[in-house]
């Protein structure tokens, strides 16, 4: 069976989204199953970028259509002199405000594909891999989709053509490499529209998070990652912190919308926005961290100070109050250095709101659409994260402290009753994200501890364990705090949460599935 030149017998077809891709039998180009939760995520968050800050935004389409007016005539395609050969088959039509996208590193087309029959308002999509055959795969893909005059293909270089697309009005740009993604980031940040939409994958998780390659970390990304508990939240703030910091270069700054930890890779959204103005404050919204990796506690100091003055401009400043002793006072171990990274928000809860709902709404079918519970149950909880950056493990401080594990509806309710917030985490599994300081956190688990076993006695441990060593001080003063265990609105909150069916790993598809190394 054949259509048009194409010997249908050389492939299998994969249907994915509304897709439907050819992948040669010989397997050069493999499908990953498991990254459709990362394509149907990112349809579902170029939709909610496009109604909320693009083109289906009415305020948005306002200015867009007084720009046009003011502009006159704009059927032409605005680019370098001497790019002009360049972008002939790439013709970008700017009577039509609709969103153009680049996938940057497209393999097979698959993204590329479902973008131009996913999202309602797209104008192009430009499928580019630096491989010919890849690239062959792609035409053949989009003649099999019948989609020639939505996904264009191009072969070149995704550094190349995005320095070479700076006047293209690419709104979207999507970069989902093998590895790290650092490489392309200088380009896609002078390419992209203002207020366009970054999308980014690394796979390099054994760098970005755990413990073994701290210089290869640092040289990627400009700071080393935390190893313990907070590990993934680490690397998903390196990675935003390493996008920051090149945006701020070309006075540009960025607002995370969705930051996630997923299997084996973080995927991150963020809004690329022009201000030289906001760019200074990027030294006080970047941090570095003294963590303690026995007791899993986390300071925070943060590089440079924003100081608001009554009738004044805003001061910048340094930051030159560093809080920490020489060594961890719970537990007297000694203290790494991480970061610097990202110190600020890493969602927008507008965002992932609205990506919520266009997935509960519009993502009916579940054929098509096959991770739509996961999606609701990570997003889920990435909305009712708080702000406050890293968590910690009951189990690990338990087992630190040799007790029973501490549940975690009791701990939320002794957390609320002293008026601390908290929250899960999207990140890991029965882990607290919680503004309460760490005195607290340590001060409810000896009251756990002495709870759960009435004849309690500190003089049984050696005098070097850290349980001594935490018994043998009181860490809050105040003799009005009292620990108590009733449950509040914050533990019947999360017991709620508790209740959404997250599934954190995709159950799945094939034998072998996790990351993929290069064909
Ligand atoms: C992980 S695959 C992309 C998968 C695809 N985004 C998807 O969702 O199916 C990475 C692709 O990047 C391409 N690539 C690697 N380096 C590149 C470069 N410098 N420029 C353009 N493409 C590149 C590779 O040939 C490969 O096809
Ligand atoms: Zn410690």
């Amino acid at each position: 069976m054949t259509s048009d030149s194409i010997n249908l017998d050389d492939y299998n077809i994969i249907t994915e989204g509304k897709a439907n891709i050819l992948f040669p039998k010989e397997n050069k180009v493999f499908y990953n199953p498991v990254q459709q939760f990362n394509r149907d995520l990112s349809v579902a968050a170029i939709r909610a970028w496009d109604e909320l800050y693009n083109l289906s935004n009415k305020k948005a389409k306002g200015k867009a259509n007084k720009n046009k007016k003011k502009n006159g005539k704009r059927n032409e395609n605005k680019t370098d002199n001497n790019d002009k050969e360049n972008s002939k088959p790439l013709v970008i039509d700017n009577n039509r405000p609709r969103i153009n996208i680049l996938e940057a590193l497209s393999a097979t087309g698959l993204r590329a594909i479902r973008y131009g029959k996913e999202i309602p308002n797209v104008g192009i999509v430009i499928a580019n891999d630096l491989l010919p055959n890849a690239v062959k795969l792609i035409e053949k893909n989009i003649k099999y989709n019948k989609i020639g005059d939505i996904v264009k293909p191009n072969l070149g270089d995704a550094n190349e053509f995005m320095y070479k697309s700076k006047n293209k009005k690419i709104n979207v740009i999507d970069l989902d490499p093998y590895g790290t993604a650092a490489p392309f980031i200088d380009a896609a940040i002078n390419c992209i529209e203002d207020n366009g939409l970054l999308l980014v994958t690394c796979t390099d998780l054994a760098v970005l998070a755990g413990n073994s390659y701290p210089e290869k970390c640092f040289s990627l990304y400009g700071g080393t990652n935390i190893r313990g508990d907070s590990t993934h939240e680490s690397a998903l703030r390196l990675v935003i912190n390493m996008i920051a910091n090149t945006a701020s270069k070309y006075g540009k700054i960025i607002e995370p919308l969705l930051s996630l930890s997923i299997d084996f890779y973080v995927r991150i959204f963020i809004k690329v926005k022009r201000s030289p103005i906001l760019v200074k404050d990027l030294a006080s919204k970047t941090m570095v961290c003294y963590y303690c990796k026995r007791c899993g506690v986390i300071h925070k100091e943060y590089l440079g100070r924003r100081v608001e003055r009554e009738n004044k401009p805003v001061k910048y400043t340094v930051n030159s109050r560093i809080r920490i002793g020489d060594e961890c006072n719970f537990c007297g171990n000694e203290f790494i250095i991480a970061g610097p990274m990202w110190g600020d928000k890493i969602h927008d809860k507008e965002f992932v709101e609205r990506v919520l709902k266009i997935n509960r709404e519009e993502f009916q079918d579940e054929k098509v659409y096959g991770t739509k519970k996961r999606i609701e149950g990570m997003l889920t909880l990435a909305k009712n994260e708080i702000e406050e950056a890293f968590y910690f493990s009951p189990a690990t401080l338990s087992s630190l402290l040799r007790t029973p594990l501490a549940p975690l509806n009791d701990l939320f309710a002794a957390i609320g009753n002293l008026k601390y917030d908290g929250s899960l985490t999207h990140a890991q599994a029965s882990s607290i994200k919680t503004n309460a300081p760490w005195e607290i956190i340590i001060e409810i688990f000896k009251d756990f501890i002495i709870k759960k076993n009435p004849d309690f006695n500190i003089n049984k441990y050696e005098k070097d364990s850290v349980i001594f060593k935490i018994f043998s001080q009181s860490f809050i003063q105040d003799e009005k705090i009292k620990i108590t265990w009733e449950r509040n609105e914050l533990s019947d909150r999360i017991s709620k949460l508790r209740k959404v069916k997250i599934v954190r790993y995709q159950q799945n598809p094939t034998k072998n599935w996790g990351p993929k190394a290069k064909p």
